[in-house]
């Protein structure tokens, strides 16, 4: 999640209360303004329309992706430039439109790259910097952008040139970029991109180990908000007739941009759109009456509206219409699992099969700490391989390289893939892709999707579509024992709840290979008994799996091998009843009190 104090975001939903009213509200954008007539009016709707699509492009970056991007001033002025260089050449702007978006999606990929691996306040800072270097460079060659005195753009007239004598042409280009970057914003949050972007902003190790491309998924974003933010840059430079640096790239209004998406709501379809109804008529209204004796003053409006939404309404004003959630936290309280066998499935004779998993001489250190150190072991098909030791002994570190979330300093890790023999994968995604899910020691949660939402993550890695998606995280809901919960958020789950929530994402994905990481920490007997049920359930139905355990009631349960980890090495292997009882196991980690319990 973003490091920076962002008012929640909202997952993809259902439509609700606020999305309506807005799309009742948006014929009148258009119609009052040709019901009145006057000038003026003509151009705050128009007004209206620009800020509210550029808005909306920037929330997909800012609210859906959640990187606070101060820096969208560049998109605007670039689609701004290009068609006012191109039209003196004789090029239509509709052209230039279309080269300024390619241009602008291009940037905003180049600047991604880098700036995506920062968080929080770093990114909005990096987003800053590349505003200033290309305002700077904007103004430096003159002969291109006028330099400080600007260009003028070719006052032809017509459809063909964008510009016209009459507003009423004008406001209905800006209607339809409004309806386009609303359109492009309302498609993402019912697809799996839009779901992969908020999962992604939400907890992006739990993506990256649900098979989500995570940096991909964020530069897909940028390159979309970019694109659409320098279409409506196109028009507004020729809607003005006058391009220059310091007012197409400039800061104030990369903010301003950002300020309306955040007193709508960001991460909504409509929260932009609102925040621009209720700011841009107070402003221009503000700028009429007082413009003349208050210079500034509109600055102040943003202001005292921005604090008021932030104490008041901190979802923004999307928040206001916003039903109650459905559900409760007592609603989360456990429904046994309809499809797990109450007793272990004796009758289920399990073939052990081939290597599925091999890590070979794996070392580690974090500076001088040494934590993985030749560590070798083996997951067979069909096995469930119990991992034990003592706190900071490494397995969490182990696991991080069995899964692609660190890459070892030397040593190897194969994976077998049908029809492919053994591969090394580097990635979490590619380890995803391979048939490896993990889950996580502290859980990670989406917390603002309900539970179904989050289990669709999962689904989607190979089920694409949003219907089919659905229909296997239902299935998996139920068969994870968090049907009744389905529809609650997933913050309110108990802590059972989350651990089997946690489970349940990973096995929407179809692994063949789990790593389970202290799934029973923290459950009370009646949950670890019904986690081992739940394990044991999906050993049989043929994963293979790894797990880390400190409850040695599910070790010895489930585990068909231990290995047992001290100080970063092996130091013992092989059946369960063997290795609790190796004196080296029992001084490391059992402790006497064990041996004495289970031979009693
Ligand atoms: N990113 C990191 N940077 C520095 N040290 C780390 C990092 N991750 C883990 N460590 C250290 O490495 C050692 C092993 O940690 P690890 O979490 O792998 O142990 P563990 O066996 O899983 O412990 P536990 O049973 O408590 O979860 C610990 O001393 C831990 O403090």
């Amino acid at each position: 999640m973003s490091d920076l104090a962002l008012p929640a975001a909202r997952a993809p939903r259902r439509p609700d209360r606020g999305l309506v009213a807005a799309l009742a509200l948006l014929p009148l954008i258009f119609l009052v303004p040709l019901l009145i007539g006057d000038d003026f009016v003509f151009h705050v709707f128009i007004t209206i329309c620009l800020y509210g699509a550029l808005a909306t492009a920037w929330n997909i970056v800012g609210g859906f992706a959640g990187q606070l991007s101060l820096g969208h001033a560049i998109f605007y002025g670039i689609g701004a430039y290009t068609a006012g260089l191109l039209v003196p050449l004789g090029v239509s702007p509709w052209l230039g439109m279309l080269g300024g978006a390619a241009i602008s999606a291009m940037v905003g990929v180049a600047i991604g790259l880098p700036c995506f691996r920062l968080r929080g306040p770093f990114f909005a800072l990096a987003t800053i910097a590349f505003l200033q270097v290309i305002r700077l460079l904007a103004l430096h060659f003159t002969g291109l952008t006028g330099g400080a005195v600007g260009l003028m753009v070719p006052l032809q007239t017509g459809w063909e040139w964008m510009i016209f004598f009459e507003r009423w042409p004008s406001l209905l280009i800006a209607f339809g970029l409004l309806l386009l970057t609303l359109g492009v914003t309302a498609w993402l949050r019912h697809a799996r991109f839009g779901y992969y972007l908020v999962a992604t902003r939400e907890r992006e190790p739990a993506a990256a180990a649900a098979g989500v491309d995570t940096l991909r998924v964020r530069l897909y974003a940028v390159a979309l908000s970019a694109a659409l933010t320098s279409m409506v840059g196109t028009f507004h430079g020729m809607y003005l007739t006058f391009i220059e640096p310091e007012a197409m790239f400039s800061l104030a209004f990369s903010v301003q941009i950002a300020m309306f998406a955040l007193i709508g709501g960001i991460g909504t379809v409509m929260g932009p759109l609102l925040g621009t109804l209720l700011v841009v008529p107070l402003t221009e209204l503000a700028r009429g009456w007082l413009g003349a004796s208050a210079l500034g003053l509109h600055g102040f409006v943003y202001g005292t509206v921005l604090v008021l939404i932030v104490l008041f309404v901190p979802d923004g004003l999307v928040g206001l219409f916003r039903r109650a959630p459905k559900g409760s936290a007592d609603a989360a309280e456990p429904a046994a699992p309809a499809t797990v066998p109450a007793t272990a499935r004796e009758d289920i004779r399990r073939e052990i099969g081939e290597p599925i998993l091999v890590a070979e001489h794996l070392h580690k250190h974090f500076g001088g700490l040494a934590v993985t150190q030749d560590v070798s072991l083996s997951l067979r098909q069909g096995e469930v391989l119990g991992i034990i030791g003592p706190n900071g002994a490494g397995k969490t570190t182990l696991f991080n390289q069995l899964s692609g979330f660190l890459a070892p300093e030397s040593g190897i890790v194969r994976i077998r893939v049908e029809g492919e023999g053994f591969i090394r994968p580097a990635t979490p995604h590619a380890f995803a892709r391979a048939g490896v899910g993990r889950t996580f020691q502290i859980v990670q949660p989406f917390a603002a999707m309900t539970v179904l939402e989050n289990i669709m993550i999962g689904a989607f890695h190979h089920h694409p579509g949003r219907a089919a998606a659905r229909e296997k995280a239902l299935e998996t809901a139920h068969r994870m024992g968090l049907w009744a919960q389905r529809d609650v958020e997933a913050r309110s789950l108990t802590i059972g709840g989350l651990k089997r929530l946690e489970i349940a994402r990973v096995m929407a994905m179809e692994p063949r290979i789990l790593l389970l990481d202290e799934v029973m920490a923290g459950l009370n007997q009646t949950d670890v008994q019904r986690a081992i049920r739940l394990v044991e359930s999906i050993r049989d139905s043929g994963v293979s799996i790894i797990a880390i355990e400190h409850v040695m009631q599910a070790i010895m349960a489930l585990s068909d091998r231990v290995v047992v980890l001290n100080s970063g090495r092996v130091i013992a292997e092989g059946r369960p009843q063997e290795v609790v009882r190796d004196p080296v196991v029992v001084e490391a980690y059992l402790g006497e009190d064990f041996v004495h319990a289970h031979s009693a």
